[in-house]
Protein backbone atom coordinates (compact mmCIF):
# COMPACT_ATOMS: atom_id res chain seq x y z
CA UNK A 1 0.00 0.00 0.00
CA UNK A 2 2.74 2.22 0.91
CA UNK A 3 4.74 1.02 -2.19
CA UNK A 4 1.80 2.15 -4.51
CA UNK A 5 1.62 5.24 -2.84
CA UNK A 6 4.98 6.11 -2.71
CA UNK A 7 5.19 5.76 -6.33
CA UNK A 8 1.74 7.64 -7.35
CA UNK A 9 2.70 10.64 -5.98
CA UNK A 10 4.96 12.82 -7.52
CA UNK A 11 6.55 15.32 -5.28
CA UNK A 12 9.00 14.92 -2.86
CA UNK A 13 12.51 14.24 -3.37
CA UNK A 14 13.49 13.56 -7.05
CA UNK A 15 14.05 10.46 -7.46
CA UNK A 16 17.22 11.41 -9.61
CA UNK A 17 19.00 12.75 -6.43
CA UNK A 18 17.99 8.69 -5.08
CA UNK A 19 20.30 5.66 -6.04
CA UNK A 20 18.33 3.28 -7.60
CA UNK A 21 16.84 0.52 -5.14
CA UNK A 22 14.97 -2.30 -5.95
CA UNK A 23 11.18 -0.92 -6.31
CA UNK A 24 11.86 2.81 -7.06
CA UNK A 25 12.91 2.97 -10.78
CA UNK A 26 15.16 6.05 -11.08
CA UNK A 27 13.23 8.24 -13.62
CA UNK A 28 13.10 11.60 -13.14
CA UNK A 29 9.77 12.01 -11.16
CA UNK A 30 10.12 12.64 -7.38
CA UNK A 31 9.00 10.13 -5.24
CA UNK A 32 7.27 10.48 -1.56
CA UNK A 33 9.28 10.05 1.75
CA UNK A 34 7.66 7.53 4.00
CA UNK A 35 7.48 8.42 8.18
CA UNK A 36 6.40 5.42 9.96
CA UNK A 37 5.32 6.53 13.22
CA UNK A 38 4.67 4.41 16.28
CA UNK A 39 3.08 7.53 18.59
CA UNK A 40 0.66 7.50 22.14
CA UNK A 41 -2.76 8.64 20.99
CA UNK A 42 -1.57 11.98 23.22
CA UNK A 43 1.42 12.51 21.06
CA UNK A 44 -0.46 11.62 18.06
CA UNK A 45 -2.88 14.70 18.96
CA UNK A 46 -0.41 17.32 19.77
CA UNK A 47 2.18 16.16 17.54
CA UNK A 48 0.30 15.00 13.97
CA UNK A 49 -2.38 17.93 13.63
CA UNK A 50 -3.67 18.49 10.53
CA UNK A 51 -0.97 21.36 9.24
CA UNK A 52 1.58 19.28 9.99
CA UNK A 53 0.45 16.21 7.62
CA UNK A 54 -1.04 18.96 4.89
CA UNK A 55 2.65 21.00 4.90
CA UNK A 56 4.00 17.25 4.83
CA UNK A 57 1.93 15.96 2.10
CA UNK A 58 2.77 19.60 -0.23
CA UNK A 59 6.27 18.43 0.95
CA UNK A 60 5.68 14.69 -0.47
CA UNK A 61 5.93 13.62 3.32
CA UNK A 62 3.66 10.91 4.11
CA UNK A 63 3.16 9.83 7.90
CA UNK A 64 2.02 6.18 8.42
CA UNK A 65 0.35 4.85 11.38
CA UNK A 66 2.99 1.66 12.66
CA UNK A 67 0.57 -1.18 12.84
CA UNK A 68 1.59 -2.75 16.13
CA UNK A 69 -0.16 -5.89 15.37
CA UNK A 70 2.32 -7.05 12.14
CA UNK A 71 5.59 -7.02 12.23
CA UNK A 72 7.90 -4.22 11.77
CA UNK A 73 9.57 -5.32 8.51
CA UNK A 74 6.58 -6.54 6.94
CA UNK A 75 5.16 -2.39 7.13
CA UNK A 76 6.58 0.17 4.74
CA UNK A 77 9.05 0.96 3.37
CA UNK A 78 9.76 3.16 5.57
CA UNK A 79 12.69 6.07 5.29
CA UNK A 80 12.38 7.00 8.21
CA UNK A 81 10.56 5.76 11.47
CA UNK A 82 9.35 8.56 14.12
CA UNK A 83 8.71 7.19 17.88
CA UNK A 84 7.90 7.68 21.45
CA UNK A 85 6.30 4.62 23.00
CA UNK A 86 7.67 2.73 26.62
CA UNK A 87 8.89 -0.26 26.97
CA UNK A 88 11.66 -3.07 26.40
CA UNK A 89 9.59 -5.17 24.37
CA UNK A 90 9.03 -1.80 21.90
CA UNK A 91 12.62 -1.41 22.12
CA UNK A 92 14.57 -4.66 21.15
CA UNK A 93 11.65 -4.67 18.14
CA UNK A 94 13.30 -1.26 17.36
CA UNK A 95 17.30 -2.27 17.63
CA UNK A 96 16.35 -5.51 15.44
CA UNK A 97 14.74 -3.24 12.76
CA UNK A 98 17.53 -0.69 13.09
CA UNK A 99 19.99 -3.59 12.47
CA UNK A 100 17.87 -5.65 9.87
CA UNK A 101 16.87 -2.20 7.94
CA UNK A 102 20.37 0.17 8.65
CA UNK A 103 18.68 2.43 5.19
CA UNK A 104 16.02 3.41 7.29
CA UNK A 105 16.53 6.23 9.97
CA UNK A 106 15.47 5.54 13.53
CA UNK A 107 14.17 8.44 15.17
CA UNK A 108 15.65 8.15 17.71
CA UNK A 109 17.79 4.83 18.47
CA UNK A 110 16.55 3.01 21.65
CA UNK A 111 19.59 3.56 23.54
CA UNK A 112 20.39 7.23 23.19
CA UNK A 113 16.69 7.45 24.57
CA UNK A 114 17.47 5.11 27.89
CA UNK A 115 20.33 7.30 28.58
CA UNK A 116 17.39 9.76 29.49
CA UNK A 117 15.46 7.74 31.48
CA UNK A 118 17.43 8.15 34.29
CA UNK A 119 17.53 11.90 36.00
CA UNK A 120 21.48 11.73 36.93
CA UNK A 121 22.57 10.17 33.63
CA UNK A 122 20.29 12.58 31.79
CA UNK A 123 22.14 16.03 32.92
CA UNK A 124 26.02 13.82 32.61
CA UNK A 125 26.57 15.16 29.06
CA UNK A 126 25.83 18.78 30.17
CA UNK A 127 28.09 18.09 33.22
CA UNK A 128 31.29 16.89 31.30
CA UNK A 129 30.49 19.67 28.19
CA UNK A 130 31.15 22.34 31.22
CA UNK A 131 30.43 24.89 28.53
CA UNK A 132 32.17 28.15 29.66
CA UNK A 133 32.88 31.14 26.69
CA UNK A 134 31.91 34.90 26.29
CA UNK A 135 28.93 34.54 26.14
CA UNK A 136 27.82 32.41 29.06
CA UNK A 137 28.47 29.54 31.41
CA UNK A 138 26.59 26.05 31.64
CA UNK A 139 25.93 23.84 34.51
CA UNK A 140 23.55 21.76 36.15
CA UNK A 141 22.66 22.33 39.64
CA UNK A 142 24.48 20.60 42.43
CA UNK A 143 22.56 17.05 42.78
CA UNK A 144 22.91 13.88 44.89
CA UNK A 145 21.54 10.06 44.04
CA UNK A 146 19.73 8.62 46.84
CA UNK A 147 18.97 5.16 45.75
CA UNK A 148 17.32 4.13 49.07
CA UNK A 149 16.49 4.30 52.68
CA UNK A 150 15.20 7.61 53.35
CA UNK A 151 15.94 8.06 57.27
CA UNK A 152 19.66 8.47 56.02
CA UNK A 153 18.78 11.73 53.57
CA UNK A 154 19.82 14.43 56.01
CA UNK A 155 23.20 13.39 56.79
CA UNK A 156 23.62 12.67 53.46
CA UNK A 157 23.17 16.57 52.56
CA UNK A 158 24.79 17.88 55.21
CA UNK A 159 27.79 15.85 54.70
CA UNK A 160 27.58 16.50 50.62
CA UNK A 161 27.21 20.39 51.02
CA UNK A 162 23.79 20.27 49.54
CA UNK A 163 21.92 23.32 50.37
CA UNK A 164 18.43 24.26 50.80
CA UNK A 165 15.77 24.34 49.68
CA UNK A 166 16.42 21.17 47.32
CA UNK A 167 13.92 19.24 44.82
CA UNK A 168 13.49 15.91 45.07
CA UNK A 169 12.29 14.27 41.61
CA UNK A 170 12.34 10.67 41.06
CA UNK A 171 15.52 9.34 39.87
CA UNK A 172 13.56 7.06 37.04
CA UNK A 173 12.21 9.59 34.39
CA UNK A 174 10.18 7.00 32.19
CA UNK A 175 7.30 9.52 31.44
CA UNK A 176 5.10 7.75 33.65
CA UNK A 177 2.76 10.01 36.28
CA UNK A 178 5.33 9.42 39.13
CA UNK A 179 8.17 9.93 37.21
CA UNK A 180 7.08 13.50 37.32
CA UNK A 181 5.85 14.17 40.48
CA UNK A 182 8.23 16.60 42.00
CA UNK A 183 8.74 17.96 45.70
CA UNK A 184 10.02 21.35 47.17
CA UNK A 185 12.34 20.74 50.75
CA UNK A 186 12.41 23.53 52.60
CA UNK A 187 14.57 21.65 55.60
CA UNK A 188 16.66 18.62 55.72
CA UNK A 189 14.79 16.85 58.24
CA UNK A 190 11.44 16.74 56.26
CA UNK A 191 13.44 15.06 53.28
CA UNK A 192 13.46 12.16 55.20
CA UNK A 193 9.68 11.75 54.47
CA UNK A 194 10.81 11.32 50.70
CA UNK A 195 10.57 8.05 48.81
CA UNK A 196 14.04 7.03 46.93
CA UNK A 197 15.30 6.55 44.47
CA UNK A 198 15.47 10.02 43.52
CA UNK A 199 18.34 12.61 42.60
CA UNK A 200 17.92 15.44 45.06
CA UNK A 201 18.78 19.09 43.29
CA UNK A 202 19.65 22.21 45.11
CA UNK A 203 16.99 24.88 43.89
CA UNK A 204 17.93 27.74 41.38
CA UNK A 205 16.41 30.87 41.84
CA UNK A 206 16.04 31.82 38.43
CA UNK A 207 13.28 34.65 38.24
CA UNK A 208 10.09 32.35 37.81
CA UNK A 209 10.95 32.56 34.22
CA UNK A 210 12.01 28.94 32.37
CA UNK A 211 13.63 28.22 28.98
CA UNK A 212 12.65 25.62 26.12
CA UNK A 213 15.40 24.97 24.19
CA UNK A 214 13.59 22.84 21.47
CA UNK A 215 16.09 21.09 19.34
CA UNK A 216 15.39 19.54 15.88
CA UNK A 217 18.29 18.27 13.96
CA UNK A 218 20.35 21.21 13.40
CA UNK A 219 17.64 23.76 14.22
CA UNK A 220 16.76 25.23 18.14
CA UNK A 221 13.99 27.23 18.82
CA UNK A 222 13.49 28.67 22.25
CA UNK A 223 10.61 29.88 24.33
CA UNK A 224 9.65 30.82 27.52
CA UNK A 225 7.27 29.72 29.82
CA UNK A 226 6.62 30.65 33.56
CA UNK A 227 8.42 28.78 36.46
CA UNK A 228 8.38 27.99 40.03
CA UNK A 229 9.08 31.62 42.02
CA UNK A 230 12.26 32.55 43.52
CA UNK A 231 12.49 31.18 47.34
CA UNK A 232 14.15 34.14 48.98
CA UNK A 233 15.94 33.34 52.60
CA UNK A 234 13.56 34.87 54.50
CA UNK A 235 10.87 32.25 53.09
CA UNK A 236 13.74 29.40 53.36
CA UNK A 237 14.07 30.03 56.90
CA UNK A 238 11.00 30.82 58.02
CA UNK A 239 8.96 27.58 56.15
CA UNK A 240 9.51 24.38 56.68
CA UNK A 241 8.57 20.58 55.39
CA UNK A 242 8.37 19.22 51.94
CA UNK A 243 5.90 20.12 49.13
CA UNK A 244 4.20 18.75 46.11
CA UNK A 245 4.58 20.80 42.89
CA UNK A 246 2.52 20.45 40.05
CA UNK A 247 3.58 20.04 36.43
CA UNK A 248 5.33 23.42 36.08
CA UNK A 249 5.66 23.08 32.20
CA UNK A 250 2.45 21.75 31.45
CA UNK A 251 0.26 24.12 33.80
CA UNK A 252 2.06 27.13 33.20
CA UNK A 253 1.44 29.50 30.04
CA UNK A 254 4.11 30.85 28.30
CA UNK A 255 5.94 33.58 29.42
CA UNK A 256 6.72 35.14 25.95
CA UNK A 257 4.13 38.21 25.98
CA UNK A 258 4.41 38.70 29.61
CA UNK A 259 6.07 41.78 30.99
CA UNK A 260 9.37 40.43 32.53
CA UNK A 261 12.15 42.36 33.74
CA UNK A 262 14.35 42.01 30.96
CA UNK A 263 17.30 40.75 33.41
CA UNK A 264 15.31 37.50 33.64
CA UNK A 265 13.40 37.16 30.73
CA UNK A 266 16.20 38.18 28.16
CA UNK A 267 16.89 34.83 25.86
CA UNK A 268 20.50 32.75 26.46
CA UNK A 269 22.43 33.99 23.90
CA UNK A 270 21.83 32.43 20.36
CA UNK A 271 25.77 31.57 20.33
CA UNK A 272 25.75 29.69 23.31
CA UNK A 273 23.02 27.75 22.53
CA UNK A 274 23.91 26.91 19.11
CA UNK A 275 27.47 25.84 20.78
CA UNK A 276 25.42 23.61 23.74
CA UNK A 277 22.71 22.24 21.61
CA UNK A 278 25.72 20.31 18.89
CA UNK A 279 27.85 19.06 21.70
CA UNK A 280 24.59 17.50 22.93
CA UNK A 281 22.89 16.31 19.93
CA UNK A 282 26.64 14.41 19.27
CA UNK A 283 26.79 13.60 23.26
CA UNK A 284 23.86 12.08 23.21
CA UNK A 285 23.44 10.40 19.91
CA UNK A 286 19.95 12.87 19.57
CA UNK A 287 18.65 14.75 16.79
CA UNK A 288 15.01 15.21 18.84
CA UNK A 289 14.87 16.88 22.16
CA UNK A 290 14.68 19.68 24.14
CA UNK A 291 16.24 21.24 27.43
CA UNK A 292 14.76 23.03 30.13
CA UNK A 293 17.04 25.72 31.06
CA UNK A 294 17.10 28.71 33.93
CA UNK A 295 19.28 31.65 34.17
CA UNK A 296 20.60 32.45 38.03
CA UNK A 297 18.87 35.46 39.06
CA UNK A 298 20.85 38.15 39.81
CA UNK A 299 23.16 37.03 36.73
CA UNK A 300 23.35 37.63 33.36
CA UNK A 301 25.33 34.99 31.69
CA UNK A 302 24.75 31.82 34.34
CA UNK A 303 22.61 29.09 33.09
CA UNK A 304 21.88 25.22 34.03
CA UNK A 305 20.42 22.88 32.69
CA UNK A 306 17.38 21.10 34.66
CA UNK A 307 16.02 18.53 32.24
CA UNK A 308 15.83 16.90 29.18
CA UNK A 309 13.35 15.47 27.29
CA UNK A 310 13.09 13.18 24.25
CA UNK A 311 10.50 14.00 21.43
CA UNK A 312 9.08 16.80 23.58
CA UNK A 313 5.33 18.68 22.98
CA UNK A 314 6.89 19.82 19.75
CA UNK A 315 2.90 21.05 18.67
CA UNK A 316 3.96 24.27 21.13
CA UNK A 317 7.11 24.89 19.67
CA UNK A 318 6.27 27.98 17.03
CA UNK A 319 6.77 27.13 13.08
CA UNK A 320 7.12 22.83 14.34
CA UNK A 321 5.33 22.31 10.92
CA UNK A 322 8.07 23.95 8.53
CA UNK A 323 11.21 23.10 10.57
CA UNK A 324 9.76 18.79 11.09
CA UNK A 325 8.76 18.87 7.66
CA UNK A 326 12.16 20.32 6.51
CA UNK A 327 13.84 18.43 9.03
CA UNK A 328 12.68 15.30 7.76
CA UNK A 329 13.48 16.29 4.14
CA UNK A 330 16.86 16.86 5.07
CA UNK A 331 17.75 13.44 6.39
CA UNK A 332 16.36 11.86 3.41
CA UNK A 333 18.71 14.23 1.10
CA UNK A 334 21.69 13.95 3.98
CA UNK A 335 21.26 10.22 3.22
CA UNK A 336 21.05 10.18 -0.68
CA UNK A 337 24.47 12.72 -0.79
CA UNK A 338 26.24 9.60 0.91
CA UNK A 339 25.66 7.09 -0.90
CA UNK A 340 25.66 8.38 -3.87
CA UNK A 341 29.16 10.80 -3.13
O1 LIG B 1 2.57 16.65 26.60
P1 LIG B 1 3.41 17.77 26.08
O2 LIG B 1 3.09 18.11 24.66
O3 LIG B 1 3.41 18.94 27.00
O4 LIG B 1 4.91 17.23 26.02
C1 LIG B 1 5.56 16.80 27.18
C2 LIG B 1 6.78 17.66 27.45
O5 LIG B 1 6.41 19.00 27.60
P2 LIG B 1 7.22 20.19 26.91
O6 LIG B 1 7.24 20.02 25.44
O7 LIG B 1 8.61 20.14 27.43
O8 LIG B 1 6.43 21.35 27.36
C3 LIG B 1 7.40 17.18 28.75
O9 LIG B 1 8.45 18.02 29.16
P3 LIG B 1 8.70 18.28 30.74
O10 LIG B 1 9.28 17.01 31.27
O11 LIG B 1 7.36 18.61 31.35
O12 LIG B 1 9.67 19.42 30.83
C4 LIG B 1 7.91 15.76 28.54
O13 LIG B 1 8.80 15.71 27.45
C5 LIG B 1 6.71 14.87 28.23
O14 LIG B 1 7.18 13.57 27.95
P4 LIG B 1 7.32 12.48 29.07
O15 LIG B 1 6.02 12.51 29.85
O16 LIG B 1 8.47 12.90 29.94
O17 LIG B 1 7.57 11.24 28.32
C6 LIG B 1 5.96 15.37 27.01
O18 LIG B 1 4.78 14.56 26.93
P5 LIG B 1 4.41 13.58 25.72
O19 LIG B 1 3.57 14.40 24.82
O20 LIG B 1 5.66 13.10 25.07
O21 LIG B 1 3.65 12.50 26.39
N1 LIG C 1 17.11 22.73 40.22
C1 LIG C 1 16.02 23.44 40.01
N2 LIG C 1 15.98 24.75 40.37
C2 LIG C 1 14.87 25.49 40.17
N3 LIG C 1 13.73 25.02 39.62
C3 LIG C 1 13.71 23.73 39.24
C4 LIG C 1 14.84 22.88 39.41
N4 LIG C 1 14.53 21.67 38.94
C5 LIG C 1 13.26 21.74 38.50
N5 LIG C 1 12.74 22.97 38.67
C6 LIG C 1 11.38 23.40 38.33
O1 LIG C 1 10.56 22.25 38.30
C7 LIG C 1 10.05 22.02 36.99
C8 LIG C 1 10.01 20.54 36.69
O2 LIG C 1 11.30 19.99 36.80
P1 LIG C 1 11.91 19.10 35.64
O3 LIG C 1 13.25 18.63 36.07
O4 LIG C 1 11.84 19.86 34.38
O5 LIG C 1 10.94 17.84 35.63
P2 LIG C 1 9.92 17.29 34.54
O6 LIG C 1 10.69 16.26 33.77
O7 LIG C 1 8.81 16.65 35.30
O8 LIG C 1 9.51 18.44 33.69
C9 LIG C 1 10.97 22.81 36.08
O9 LIG C 1 10.33 23.12 34.89
C10 LIG C 1 11.28 24.02 36.94
O10 LIG C 1 10.18 24.90 36.94
MG1 LIG D 1 10.83 19.66 32.53
MG1 LIG E 1 11.18 16.10 31.76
Amino acid sequence: MVREMREEMTYGIEEGEREEEGGFPNTSHKRLVVVGYALTSKKIKSFLQPKLEGLARNKGILFVAIDHNKPLSDQGPFDIVLHKLSGKEWRQILEDYRQTHPEVTVLDPPDAIQHLHNRQSMLQAVADLNLSDSYGKVGVPKQLVVKKDASSIPDAVANFGLKLPIVAKPLVNDGSKKSHELSLAYDRYSLQKLDPPLVLQEFVNHGGVLFKVYIVGEAIKVVRRFSLPDVTKRELSKTAGVYRFPRVSCAAASADDADLDPCIAELPPRPLLEKLAKELRRRLGLRLFNLDMIREHGTRDRFYVIDINYFPGYGKMPEYEHIFTDFLLSLVKGKLKKRSG
